[in-house]
């Protein structure tokens, strides 16, 4: 494995003044995003499950750049509510769709309800949460980046579920792309490759170092959840104002690899 060190290339306050909602702010990519828009000028609200995760990245910002409320992005009401609140209160001109998740599993072990749980929370949050956010990105001819996966195009052993909600996401990017733009909100997807965040740590293994880094990611490297972060800035900043429709896929070359897969036996 080659270690790449996340990269800051934007300059300071090309965000001053932009609103962010960051979901799943308290962790991972979603910490990253949050702050490192913060840092470039930009006021972030996060959402999460758990305050003690969403205080401790308001920890790493300055006070008065980021508030946040406890909410589960599958409680359809409640979120559209937080939206809401979050868009009389500040306006919004950035929406970042991240919060997500799966369990790894081969299809015939996912149940009616685990289908149901990761759709919902993958694909169904994203609608409402988007079309919730609509009139105040209208209003500030904003953006939406939705964190995807690398190889939502062209599958991955253990994640149908996933990766089936992420296919939907990313034809809901490109649709509201369309229906959106004469309004001058853009719409894209990014796809990290593999993001050593905690959630794969428990398993930085032998799978996940060995093949999912090694073997399938022809630049040997995971991805640093800082250069998402990045992106998500850059999209955000008058430089990303012409990109709509895109996946942008982060990963060292993943999506040309044998895939990522979440099935060890793929890749003996
Ligand atoms: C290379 C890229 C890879 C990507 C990496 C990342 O994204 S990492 C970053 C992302 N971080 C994460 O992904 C974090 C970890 N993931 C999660 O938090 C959860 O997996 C969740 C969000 C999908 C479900 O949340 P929830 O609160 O709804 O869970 P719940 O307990 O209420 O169960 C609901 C249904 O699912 C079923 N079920 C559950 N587990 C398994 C299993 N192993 N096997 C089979 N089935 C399973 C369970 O039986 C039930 O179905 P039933 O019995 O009603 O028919
Ligand atoms: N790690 C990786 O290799 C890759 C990850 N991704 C995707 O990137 C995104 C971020 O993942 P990552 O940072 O790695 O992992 P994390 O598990 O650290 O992040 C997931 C975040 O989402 C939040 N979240 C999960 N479920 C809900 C919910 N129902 N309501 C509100 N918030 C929720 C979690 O907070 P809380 O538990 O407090 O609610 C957590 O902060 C996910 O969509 C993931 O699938 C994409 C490619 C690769």
């Amino acid at each position: 494995m080659t270690a790449t060190k996340g990269t800051r290339v934007l300059a300071p306050g090309t965000l001053d003044g932009l609103s962010a909602l960051v979901t799943g702010a308290g962790s991972g990519i979603g910490r990253a995003v949050t702050v490192r828009l913060a840092e470039l000028g930009a006021h972030v609200t996060g959402i999460g499950r758990h305050e003690d995760t969403l205080a401790a990245t308001g920890e790493l910002v300055d006070s008065g750049a980021y508030d946040y409320h406890v909410c589960d992005v599958r409680d359809l009401d409640a979120v559209s509510a937080v939206v809401a609140d979050t868009g009389r209160r500040h306006g919004l001109g950035l929406l970042v769709n991240n919060a997500g998740g799966q369990f790894f599993a081969r299809a015939d072990d996912i149940s009616p309800g685990g289908w149901r749980s990761v759709l919902d929370l993958n694909l169904t949050s994203v609608f409402h949460i988007t079309k919730a956010a609509h009139p105040f990105l209208a209003a500030s001819r904003g953006a939406v980046v939705n964190i995807s996966l690398s190889g939502v195009e062209r599958g991955g052993m253990g994640m149908a579920h996933s990766i089936a909600a992420r296919a939907g996401v990313l034809g809901l990017t490109r649709t509201l792309a369309l229906e959106w733009a004469a309004e001058g909100i853009r719409l894209n997807c990014l796809g990290p490759g593999t993001v050593l965040t905690h959630a794969l740590s428990d398993e930085a293994s032998e799978h996940v170092l060995g093949n999912l880094v090694d073997r399938a990611t022809p630049m040997r490297t995971p991805t640093p959840p800082e250069d998402v972060a990045e992106l998500v800035a850059f999209l955000a900043s008058p430089a990303g104002a012409l990109m709509t429709g895109q996946l942008l896929q982060i990963d060292g070359g993943a999506h040309l690899g044998p895939g990522l897969h979440m099935l060890p036996e793929a890749y003996r």
